[in-house]
């Protein structure tokens, strides 16, 4: 991928792909993730993530609260030597960006932010605000996604080298484009350039006047795993597919975007990863249970979720917590078979192995399915993520291969805006509306509150959150009753409410529901838990710490 906006900075510096982790550091700082590693850009793969999981992490911790981690400069990532950091600042970038982020931006030249028109507001990330914006030297429309810097820390910054990495990487019709990036020598602040996308799959699955036919689903899907099949080719996963991060365009283009969590990956190196990553209704097993050694599979899980849903008219595995999530997967994909539990040594294994097994029952859930997409779902809601296959696979699955076929996306309809941003504003203006007819109908109010709630999916960051609270409560419980070396599963408090929430979709499928397990379905594992869990991985924020906590948590994800 080359230059953008014009031409290129010569260089004598490494190869614009060539990033390396210090390892040290990030054991100096107690980091339980790192990104970067050793790349070949030529290949277009072969970039690696070289995690490393820190002591804090084998045993359960990530940073307690308030503990910063110690950043010493990078020589390969962020230094990419005094001539090209010269060269970097000559050519507009600011001396903190080059001096941290020097890979990401090797090669290019930085746009003037005055040479962009800003007109709206469209979205909001962890890390980012999104605006439409007008190039006034193009007159194209684009997306400005202006990154948060916490006092430009050089963590914050690494995390968007690594986006920008990544997105230099990938060039494909169904990856969203990085066109540039904004920013000045005395600037705090980066803006990335992207092409502008109308909508998000979310918010158009969340419209509750589009039902998707057949031919589209499969339209919409050949986009995405021809994406992914992109991405994984080019080493890259996404770790965090889900509808909000899958773009549309008035011609019908699907494109992946939010590369915030992904990763360089190599199959043949493997090497330690965040489990923290995917937003947990579409997270698959194996991250819930702790995998730290996962590949290409857990892009295929969400692929497979997203399909279900898009057929189903809404979210097929709706969790509020980890928990709930895991049980929700195993009644509908059946409990992993003992071959499997030895196989993979998973981390939490011994904490959520359930105590009954599930069988599975795909076909008989979605039975008002298409035949077709049975095998395909089936395939990628495998528990064992090795049997999910590969996004090339799946387009040659009999899905694509039947009739109807999928459309051309030029046929979608041209829907009016509907991002998951605008079903946001929906919402809130309802609750406006809500509140200010509070005493007339309070009941009404607050049932349909609950319904909100449950039908957005979760960030990871702040799922995974919840995991630590949920393991370390179930450590507690260990200590304070010894001699009962099982609990219910899912505690009864949660599994009161389990199934599907109301009006989590509003064009649901009534026939599809997958069977509720008894509340006396227990889990139990073979061994306390507190002999593989020596401390707390993360500190349970106070709810009045909300945001602070996300981006706390998503930092430590985003690294990794
Ligand atoms: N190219 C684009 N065109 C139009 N809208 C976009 C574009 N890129 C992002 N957006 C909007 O901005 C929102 C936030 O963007 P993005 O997901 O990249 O940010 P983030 O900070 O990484 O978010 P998150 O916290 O969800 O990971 C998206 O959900 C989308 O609605």
């Amino acid at each position: 991928m080359g230059c953008v906006f014009g031409k290129e900075v010569s260089s004598s510096g490494p190869p614009s792909s060539e990033i390396v982790v210090d390892k040290k550091r990030d054991k100096d700082s107690g980091n339980n993730d790192t990104g970067g590693g050793t790349a070949d850009a030529g290949t277009g793969g072969g970039e690696v993530e070289n995690a490393v999981v820190k002591k804090g992490d084998k045993e359960g911790g990530a940073r307690p609260r308030g503990e910063r981690r110690r950043s010493k400069a990078n020589p390969k990532l962020g230094n990419p030597g005094k001539n090209i950091h010269g060269e970097q600042v000559a050519a507009g970038w600011p001396a903190w960006l080059s001096a941290v982020a020097g890979e990401a931006i090797n090669g290019w030249i930085p746009r003037r932010a005055d040479t962009f028109e800003k007109i709206d507001k469209i979205g909001s990330g962890t890390y980012s605000n999104v605006y439409k914006a007008r190039d006034t030297m193009t007159g194209k429309i684009v997306a400005l996604k202006k990154v948060r810097f916490d006092n430009l820390e050089p963590e914050s910054v690494k995390f968007m080298a690594r986006e920008i990495l990544i997105l230099r990487r990938l060039d494909h019709p169904n990856v969203v484009k990085l066109e540039g990036l904004v920013t000045s020598r005395m600037s705090c602040s980066l803006y990335l350039v992207f092409e502008y996308m109308e909508h998000d799959l979310a918010g158009l699955a969340a419209s509750p006047t589009i039902k998707f036919t057949e031919p589209q689903v499969k339209c919409y899907m050949n986009q995405l795993l021809s994406g992914l099949e992109h991405c994984h080719n080019r080493h890259v996963l996404h770790r965090d597919i889900k509808g909000s991060n899958l773009l549309l365009d008035n011609t019908g283009s699907l494109k992946i975007a939010d590369f915030g969590l992904a990763s360089f990956f190599d199959p043949n190196h493997k090497q330690p990863m965040t489990s923290r990553v995917v937003t947990l209704w579409y997270r698959p097993p194996e991250l819930l249970l702790g995998a730290t050694d996962y590949g290409v599979g857990i892009d295929l899980w969400s692929a497979g979720c997203i399909l279900a849903e898009l057929l189903a008219g809404k979210p097929i595995m709706p969790g509020r917590t980890e928990v709930e999530q895991l049980h929700k997967i195993f009644k509908l994909c059946g409990s992993p078979s003992e071959a499997y539990w030895k196989k993979s040594k998973l981390p939490h294994a011994t904490i959520f192995k359930p105590q009954q097994s599930y069988k599975r029952c795909i076909a008989e859930t979605f039975k008002n399915f298409p035949p077709s997409s049975l095998p395909l779902i089936d395939t990628l809601l495998a528990i064992d993520p090795a049997d999910r296959q590969t996004a090339t696979a799946a387009l040659r699955s009999e899905f694509f291969m039947t009739k109807p076929y999928a459309c051309d996306p030029s046929s979608l309809p041209k829907y009016p805006p509907s991002k998951e941003m605008d079903a946001k504003l929906r919402d809130e203006e309802a609750r406006r509306l809500r509140a200010a007819g509070k005493n007339t109908n309070a009941e009404g109010a607050k049932k349909t509150r609950t319904r909100e709630r449950h039908a957005r999916a979760m960030p990871a960051p702040e799922a995974n959150a919840e995991l630590q609270a949920n393991i370390d409560r179930r450590r507690l419980i260990t200590h304070a009753n010894a001699k009962s070396k099982s609990e219910k599963f899912p505690p009864p408090h949660q599994d009161g409410t389990l199934g599907y929430p109301l009006g989590s979709s509003h064009h649901m499928d009534p026939t599809f529901d997958p069977p509720d397990v008894p509340f006396s379905s227990s889990f139990s594992y073979a061994k306390p838990p507190i002999q593989n869990w020596s401390g707390p991985l993360a500190e349970p924020a106070p709810t009045g710490h909300r945001q602070r906590r996300k981006k706390h948590n998503d930092s430590s994800s985003k690294n990794n």
